[in-house]
């Protein structure tokens, strides 16, 4: 991963000609006065961590899996949200963690926590390290060091249950490589976040990912169906049966903590058979209104395709669904809407015809055709499949040349969503100088769905705190509106107070008091999700 930026940089990508003169003429965007700083010039502390501390940490994973390199220490600094990249692109390593620690099993994560809950040593565990939320810049005040406890080590697929459709894996994990080995089995998770190429298993249950095919797969807390946690108090494990009357559910404790109460150590995973077909489709509606209205109509009604994605006007205009052919976008509002699943040929009876991809295909089709929609057929079904992990890769280009890109996102109820489009658009709007503020659906339920915004604009003064001054307001702006403060991102630091408002007094208090029960030094990534 590189450093200050997303991903692999031999995919690095150009920006085309056209975006570059957009941006130029429509925004103002000007190439910054500074470069980007040098891995050599970042600034990071000395490691705080005394050498008997860091001895101590040795004794339980290994001298070998206790690093206090630069480069493991600037790879282990926060996450990859628009202000992490501007902050690492200045040079500035000042969230860095004084060791990396990487246990290699359940009982070393245990033996770590016992160590820095009594040596008063932070805990941060970091999975890919994709948080966008600010999940992984855990506050360091009050304490002797801080250690970034990476379970790349735990990256096992640790058995498979096929009568059960079940799957026990680590959590380190990363996404690609469970694929791969579920693959085998003829299994899939179809859990395919934009983040997919290095986000782990873990990471997902902690921040309650959503995937891309979220419509047919689920969100990742859905698939979850057991946990094993070690907490500084001791182990916990969630999860004798898929549902369960005896009290309340403490596994929807667990996910979405974000490692504030425990380590996740292993996962029992719900999977899927590996699709036997994929069809990937565009559809055009005149209007967001009409597009929303006809993915409600399959979300209530169904049939449900695995893949479903509105754009609004500006995003396609702008062609963000197809980030190849980026700069050649639409009128109207596009809609991808994708089908996996058993193919139709060889179907037995007539219900299964209809849960084929044909069957399911038509059925939707018909839904979306009453609603007023436009068939476009595959072409740019099969372009965002071929782009649907290059976006990240696109914002690096536009933050070399002076343009912030960043990403806001929510849900609500389908009665609440016209107010919360309008509402975070208009705080975006006010907040920054003509920014292009562009938005999708992807993650529809029958009661509502989630919005996801794409913000650019122009960077003016330091962009970090132009960012964070618009964050302020589009945060305000979504609780006012009665959305929730995250659909799918999580809580980190960043959303940390709309999400005690969301919560209430007595919502906090309550994680406050798990959290002192679980650890109760408060060693596990403080300052983070709760306030
Ligand atoms: C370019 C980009 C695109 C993204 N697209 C999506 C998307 O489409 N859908 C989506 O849902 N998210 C997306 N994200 C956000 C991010 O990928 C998810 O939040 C993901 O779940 C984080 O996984 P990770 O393994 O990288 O976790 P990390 O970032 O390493 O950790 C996330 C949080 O969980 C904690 N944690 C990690 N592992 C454990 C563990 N084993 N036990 C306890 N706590 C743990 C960390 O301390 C941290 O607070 C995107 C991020 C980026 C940068």
């Amino acid at each position: 991963m590189l450093w200050s930026g997303w991903g692999d940089p031999a995919k690095a990508r150009e920006l085309p000609p056209q975006i570059r003169e957009l941006l130029h003429d429509l925004l103002g965007v000007r190439e910054p006065a500074a470069p980007s700083s040098s891995f050599e010039s970042v600034r990071l502390a000395t490691v705080a961590l005394s050498p008997a501390l860091l001895a101590a940490l040795a004794e339980v994973v290994g001298h070998e899996h206790v690093l206090t390199s630069r480069a493991a220490r600037i790879g282990h600094t926060r996450g990859k949200s628009t202000p992490d990249l501007l902050r690492m692109r200045a040079g500035d390593g000042s969230d860095a963690p004084d060791a990396v620690v990487l246990p290699g099993s359940h009982d070393e994560v245990a033996a770590l926590l016992r160590v820095c809950a009594a040596e008063r040593i932070a805990v941060v565990p970091f999975g890919g390290g994709t948080s966008v939320v600010g999940g992984l810049a855990a506050s360091r005040s009050g304490f002797a060091g801080v250690v970034a406890l990476d379970l790349a080590r735990l990256d096992r697929l640790v058995s498979v249950d096929a009568e059960s459709m079940v799957v026990t894996v680590e959590p380190g994990l990363r996404a690609p490589e469970a694929e791969r080995l579920l693959e085998r089995h003829g299994l899939t998770l179809g859990h395919f976040p934009q983040s997919f190429e290095y986000a782990t298993l873990g990471g997902f249950a902690a921040a309650r990912s959503s995937g891309q095919a979220s419509a047919g797969y689920g969100r990742f807390d859905d698939m979850v169906v057991g946990l094993t946690v070690a907490t500084p108090s001791g182990d916990l494990s969630l999860g004798r049966a898929p549902k369960s009357a005896a009290g309340p559910d403490l596994r929807q404790l667990l996910l979405g903590s974000e490692g504030v109460f425990g380590v996740i150590t292993a996962l029992r995973l719900r999977v899927r058979r590996v699709p036997e077909r994929r069809v990937y489709e565009g559809w055009r509606f005149g209007s967001f209104r009409e597009g929303t209205a006809a993915l409600r109509a399959l979300a209530q009604e169904g049939p449900l395709p695995t893949v479903l994605r509105l754009s609004d006007e500006t995003e396609t205009m702008i062609g963000l669904a197809r980030p190849d052919a980026i700069g050649g976008g639409d009128s109207g509002c596009l809609v991808i809407a994708g089908y996996e699943g058993p193919a139709a040929q060889g179907s037995a009876t007539s219900a299964e015809a209809a849960t084929s991809v044909e069957g399911r295909r038509a059925g939707a089709g018909a839904v979306l055709a009453r609603m007023g929609g436009v068939p476009l057929g595959t072409e740019p079904g099969q372009a965002w499949e071929h782009g649907r992990f290059a976006a990240p890769y696109l914002r690096d280009s536009l933050l070399a040349v002076g343009a912030t890109v960043e990403t806001v996102e929510t849900a609500g109820f389908w009665s609440a969503l016209p107010r919360l489009y309008d509402a975070v658009r208009l705080a975006l709007l006010g907040a920054l100088e003509s920014p292009l503020v562009m938005c999708h659906v992807s993650h529809v339920y029958e009661t509502g769905a989630s919005l996801y915004f794409t913000v650019v604009t122009a960077q003016k003064g330091d962009p970090v705190e132009q960012w964070e001054r618009a964050k302020e307001a589009v945060s305000a702006a979504i609780v006012a509106a009665g959305g929730t403060i995250s659909h799918h991102h999580g809580v980190g630091r960043d959303h940390r107070e709309a999400y005690a408002a969301e919560l209430g007094p007595v919502g906090v208090d309550i994680l406050r008091a798990v959290k002192s029960r679980l650890d109760p030094a408060g060693i596990l990534n403080p300052g983070i999700l709760i306030p």
